[in-house]
């Protein structure tokens, strides 16, 4: 069974329709890439698999402990807590707390205490925040940010913004991970080091990642599958060799054999 599936998925806003019929599948521990030019719809795609966007038509299925569960119309924060974490295109940090308190504030569904334990201040309460410190620190030193956990956000460079925003997205402990142009602003070396991260990240934990990248360099390198949007539909899927010789993308998208 795919860790996801997604059948017939439509969105239309007033009239336009940025999703069209979408067929789509991601098995556990895959890296799948979501290419197309600006406005087909691969947005509107992750709106409607995070739960920002209820679909028109068609259905999401996400598995968990080998069961299928329908995510159509469920909220944004339960299809989080069921195991499916997302970055923005736009970063949407906490931009004034710290880095640290960033990835805390992800983990919240962990804690194992009351109200009474936090307002009395007990030592499980105390035993809880440092535990949870430590996995948030641990997390850090993966993205490389431990040294600047007590930093604002709003002061990092935009490229440890950008890790920053996964190192969160991860703190939920997520079985798919959705990366909405990770590698936006980022300079050529940013981007071949956070390729390698991506790349780290699934084999540490396990997980799948479905990312919307503009950067050919790192979606030919770092993704096993590829699905590719136009005017809201599928034209294309499949392996990278595949995707640059296929007519019709290069046609669309690519502009010429990359
Ligand atoms: N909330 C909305 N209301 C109306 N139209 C919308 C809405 N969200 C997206 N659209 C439209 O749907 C189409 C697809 O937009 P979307 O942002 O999904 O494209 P995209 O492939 O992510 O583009 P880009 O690569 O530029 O981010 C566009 O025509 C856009 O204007």
């Amino acid at each position: 069974m795919p860790l996801l599936s997604v059948k017939k998925l439509t969105k239309n806003f007033d009239g336009l329709c940025a999703n069209s019929n979408i067929n789509m599948e991601i098995n556990e521990g895959e890296l799948v890439g979501l290419i197309g030019p600006n406005g087909a719809g691969k947005t509107t795609l992750f709106n409607m698999l995070t739960g920002v966007y209820v679909p028109s038509e068609g259905s999401i299925e996400f598995t968990k402990d080998d069961k299928p569960i329908k995510l159509n119309g469920i909220k944004p924060y339960k299809i989080t807590a069921l195991g499916l974490a997302r970055t923005f295109q736009n970063i949407r940090l906490f931009k004034d707390m710290t880095v640290l308190e960033n990835v805390l504030i992800a983990m919240n569904k962990d804690v194992d205490y009351g109200v009474i334990t936090a307002l009395l201040r007990l030592p499980k309460y105390y035993k809880s925040e440092i535990a949870m410190k430590k996995k948030a620190m641990e997390l850090l030193t993966i993205f490389h940010l431990e040294d600047k956990c007590e930093e604002l956000a709003c002061n990092l460079p935009y490229g440890e913004q950008r890790r920053l925003e996964i190192a969160r997205a991860m703190a939920a402990k997520p079985k798919l991970l959705f990366l909405d142009e990770p590698a936006a602003g980022m300079n050529p070396q940013e981007t071949a080091e956070l390729t390698e991260l991506i790349r780290f990240i699934r084999d540490e934990f396990h997980i799948s990642i479905l990312l919307i990248e503009h950067d050919m360099s790192l979606v030919m390198n770092l993704c096993e599958r590829i699905y590719v949007l136009d005017y809201g539909k599928i034209i294309a899927s499949g392996v990278p060799e595949e995707i640059k010789s296929n007519k019709r993308v290069i046609e669309a998208y690519l502009g010429e054999e990359v």
